[in-house]
């Protein structure tokens, strides 16, 4: 399986949703400062071989314009002749989708990301137990607990990757990077964006909660 066999009018569909996401996304100020990246696996999927579209480096992603993204391969080389550059979280997307076969991921900086981070850290998770939301990532016990993992923000990017590696808990479909934000994926576009959802829901239920609990 190569790049090129993906037929054009599959490429079309992927950035025509793809392209939905982003402007939904910005909709809601998730990408302040151009902050936060987006992708999405495109044609067959191995653990060793696998593409995606990603936006590109340092644009401004509220603005919807013929050079939002590009494709690259599981090592985060453009597939085609392109002089944008791929995203510089791209080593993290290329990780997620080497372990899970996710279909999409989003990553998004918000102020409640960035609080529980830092709130939690020594923990190195953020525990959430008993909130409905957390249905939205398909565990459906009683009074379920789960937490979701916090890495640490190295400026050199992919030395967050083999925290990734050790720490990715395949129940939870979200991670976060200290005082930066969130990485959510699911099996397409749309439960990827669900599971980021309910990560936003749940990080400002976290941290009003503990304010609520200190009084
Ligand atoms: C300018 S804000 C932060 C960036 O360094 C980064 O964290 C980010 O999310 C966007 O980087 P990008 O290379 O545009 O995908
Ligand atoms: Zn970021």
């Amino acid at each position: 399986m190569s790049f090129a066999s993906i037929t054009t009018e599959e490429k079309r569909r992927v950035l025509g949703e793809f392209t939905e996401v982003k402007a939904d996304f910005a909709s809601r100020g998730w990408f302040a400062g151009t902050g936060g990246n987006l992708s999405m696996r495109i044609g067959p999927y191995s653990p060793d071989e696998f593409y995606f579209a990603v936006t590109a480096s340092g644009k401004d992603k509220t603005r919807s314009t013929p050079e939002d993204f590009l494709f690259v391969d599981q090592d985060g080389r453009p597939c085609e002749a392109t002089a944008l550059k791929p995203s510089a979280e791209t080593s993290l997307h290329r990780e997620i989708y080497r372990l899970t076969g996710a279909g999409a991921i989003f990553h998004i900086h918000s102020v409640f990301n960035n609080l529980v981070s830092e709130w939690f850290w020594e923990r190195r998770a953020v525990p959430i137990q008993g909130v409905e939301l957390i249905k939205a990532f398909n565990i459906w016990e009683e009074d379920a607990a789960i937490e979701v993992p916090i890495l640490t923000n190295y400026a050199d990017v992919p030395r967050i990757v083999p925290e990734i590696t050790e720490r990715l808990d395949p129940r939870v479909p979200g991670l976060l990077i200290r005082k930066h934000g969130v990485c959510a994926w699911g099996k397409d576009a749309f439960e990827a964006k669900k599971h980021l959802e309910a990560f936003e829901f749940l990080f400002e239920y976290v941290y009003r909660w503990e304010l609520l609990s200190k009084k």
